[in-house]
């Protein structure tokens, strides 16, 4: 896997990109944060981008989950208009357009953004103006989809799946729940998981993050998502012997036989304290283990990261080569909540032909 030499920052940035598991409210550009609270009358923890960008990401290095979402609070209280929701969608697509990313899942929760007046229907409207302006902007470098969260610790997640099967054939393409996971399991929401089941609907689940193995075999076999939001706890179900050798339990084995995608956040998971550092995350063995392992940033205000970055720091601690790369990509976009065919044409037309450019030079 190692190459003879090593990727370069541009040379990744360049390379097609695909992202399942972006925040948008955990996205925005400093800058827009204070433009947004002068406008609306917040008071933030600091006065100008750099300054407040430092709070962020060192708030969030908190080593716990919890911590690390109450730098949310400032973030959703500036998301709270249709305008302000645009702004934040058009420039989360042009920061990823520069970024390298050509096909983006950006989710979101639409019941935190009703305090300024706003139904749900209106923030999910807003969002949308947003990633249309800057698709159209972008001149279809990039294909961008919502999708809707629920909040684990309250009760909308029925609401806000209905949402999501209103909105599929307009810009929604699933649905998933998010916030502080201990305590608050996955059944807790299994009317909404049964009813998006029923309506052909796609889902993925925040699981394994701050919590374990429960927690990940109540979202697939009980929810049935068809995704792991982080999932990294999978590992507690692995057995790595001295000589090497390596053993699966019967969910680690179900979920790697069944080829569900993990969405995996690694510099997210340092942050909260899921994993150590980028070298003993376990992005390292599921790899090597053939998982359906995906790349993906989570937040890239609260963690100052970038597709570019994750991809670059598993490059400096695994010597992961252009082919691992695309192999991340691939994943990645087999694994989208996009019609077979618009998948099929982004890998052959997109991903394949922009890694085969870059292998070339
Ligand atoms: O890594 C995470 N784990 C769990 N919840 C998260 C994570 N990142 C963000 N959110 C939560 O999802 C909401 C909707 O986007 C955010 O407001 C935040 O509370
Ligand atoms: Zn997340």
């Amino acid at each position: 896997m190692r190459s003879m030499t090593t990727l370069t920052r541009s040379e990744i940035r360049r390379a097609p990109k695909v992202l399942l598991h972006d925040h948008l409210d955990g996205g925005l550009r400093p800058q827009t944060v204070l433009d947004l609270a002068a406008e609306c009358g917040h008071e933030l923890p600091a006065a100008d981008p750099a300054s407040l960008e430092a709070w962020f990401v060192d708030s969030a290095d908190s080593g716990s989950l919890v911590r690390y979402l109450e730098t949310f609070d400032h973030t959703v209280a500036v998301m709270q208009t249709a305008p302000a929701l645009s702004r934040v969608a058009r420039e989360c697509v042009e920061d990823l357009v520069a970024d390298g990313v050509v096909y983006a899942e950006v989710r979101y929760a639409p019941e935190q953004h009703v305090n300024g007046g706003l139904t749900p229907d209106e923030v999910v409207a807003a969002v949308q103006r947003g990633f249309d302006e800057g698709v159209a902007a972008a001149g279809g470098r990039i294909v961008v989809r919502q999708l809707l969260t629920a909040m684990r610790h309250q009760a909308r997640s029925m609401e806000i799946a209905e949402l999501a099967v209103s909105w599929r054939d307009r810009g929604v393409a699933g649905f998933d729940i998010a916030g502080a996971e201990a305590g608050h399991p996955p059944t807790r929401h299994l009317d909404a998981f049964e009813y998006l089941r029923r309506e052909n609907a796609h889902f993925t689940i925040h699981a394994g993050e701050a919590f374990g193995l429960p927690s990940i075999w109540e979202a697939i076999q009980w929810c049935g998502a068809a995704r792991l939001g982080h999932g990294v706890r999978i590992v507690d179900d692995i057995t790595v012997r001295d000589d090497g050798s390596v053993e699966l339990g019967r969910l680690a084995a179900f979920v790697r036989d069944r080829r569900i995608p993990l969405e995996m956040c690694p510099r997210s998971n340092i942050q909260t304290g899921a994993a150590s550092s980028i070298a003993e995350h376990p992005i390292g063995l599921l790899t090597r283990l053939r998982f359906r392992v995906t790349v993906n940033t989570d937040n890239r205000l609260m963690s100052r990261t970038t597709m570019t970055d994750e991809m670059l720091g598993l490059v400096e601690a695994f010597g992961h080569d252009l082919d691992d790369l695309r192999w991340f990509t691939i994943n990645a976009m087999k694994s989208a909540f996009l019609p077979f065919d618009e998948r099929l044409a982004i890998i052959d037309e997109v991903i394949k032909p922009g890694y085969a450019a870059l292998a070339a030079r």
